[in-house]
């Protein structure tokens, strides 16, 4: 195992009832994983499971809300602020996730500023970043990639926070999972250009994690990958095949 420490995040997304997240955070309570020195753990669920899932979940689990507003508490209805976040004890926040993009509009700058305000107010950021079908096929997956990162770059200094997740759109809930070689492939482009455009260190730290129909049938295979950090896992984190996802962290 690398520098990095493995990172597998659960985004349960818009889904749960209390008799299904009771019934998920069991079976995950009972699960065998690594130890915290090997893995690092993240469940996302909807804003209102929080608390059921925060009192429930096993400690060596944290809890990653799946947005957060750009500025502090106030009049913003619908929104959670990143001060809402801290006080209840939630060390993580998913931002810039390509459903959020698309179907929010939420754009890189936006995203680049909610990185920027979750940072400062101590929560660590899980960005996602990725291109649709027709930019790869165009040719653009890493112009892409570069274009949602930079606006983050020019408004954060510490990256020690940030996990980038690199989920190509196409992938996500497909079934149609990166090779392999196509997610390293793009992940050695994303480190490549933290170490062009931040720095060298926070090139080899920043952990650099892949998403889009991670199972159990392929987390094995994509962890060997060097530069894949871990998953952001969204169907196969509903399921018990989670913890094998999680136990792919033995084979980085
Ligand atoms: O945040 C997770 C990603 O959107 C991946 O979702 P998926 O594993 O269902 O493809």
């Amino acid at each position: 195992m690398g520098a990095r420490k493995f990172f597998v995040g659960g985004n349960w997304k818009c889904n749960g009832t209390i008799k299904s997240v009771e019934s998920l955070v069991d079976t995950l309570n009972k699960g065998e994983i690594p130890g915290t020195d090997v893995v690092e753990v993240v469940v996302s669920p909807t804003a209102v499971h929080i608390p059921l899932v925060q009192s429930s979940l096993r400690k060596d689990f944290a809890i990653a809300a799946q947005n957060a507003w750009v500025k502090g508490s106030g009049a913003y209805t619908g929104e959670l602020s990143a001060e809402i976040l801290v006080d209840l004890g939630i060390p993580w926040v998913i931002l810039g996730h390509s459903e959020r993009r698309a179907l929010i509009g939420e754009s890189s700058e936006l995203i680049a500023d909610k990185s920027k305000y979750c940072l400062d107010k101590g929560l660590g950021v899980i960005l996602c970043i990725g291109e649709s079908l027709e930019e790869r096929e165009a040719g653009k997956t890493f112009e892409v990639c570069a274009g949602q990162l930079a606006p983050v770059a020019a408004k954060i200094s510490d990256w020690s926070k940030v996990v980038i997740a690199y989920e190509p759109v196409w992938a996500i809930g497909t079934g149609k999972v990166a090779s392999p070689e196509q997610a390293q492939e793009t992940h050695a482009e994303i480190r490549g250009w933290l170490a062009d455009k931040v720095s060298a260190d926070v090139a080899a730290s920043t952990r650099i994690i892949y998403g889009g129909s991670v199972s159990a049938s392929n987390s094995d295979t994509l962890a060997t990958a060097p530069d894949i950090d871990g998953f952001l896992v969204g169907g196969a984190s509903l399921k018990p095949d989670f913890l094998k996802v999680i136990n792919s962290a033995t084979k980085a």
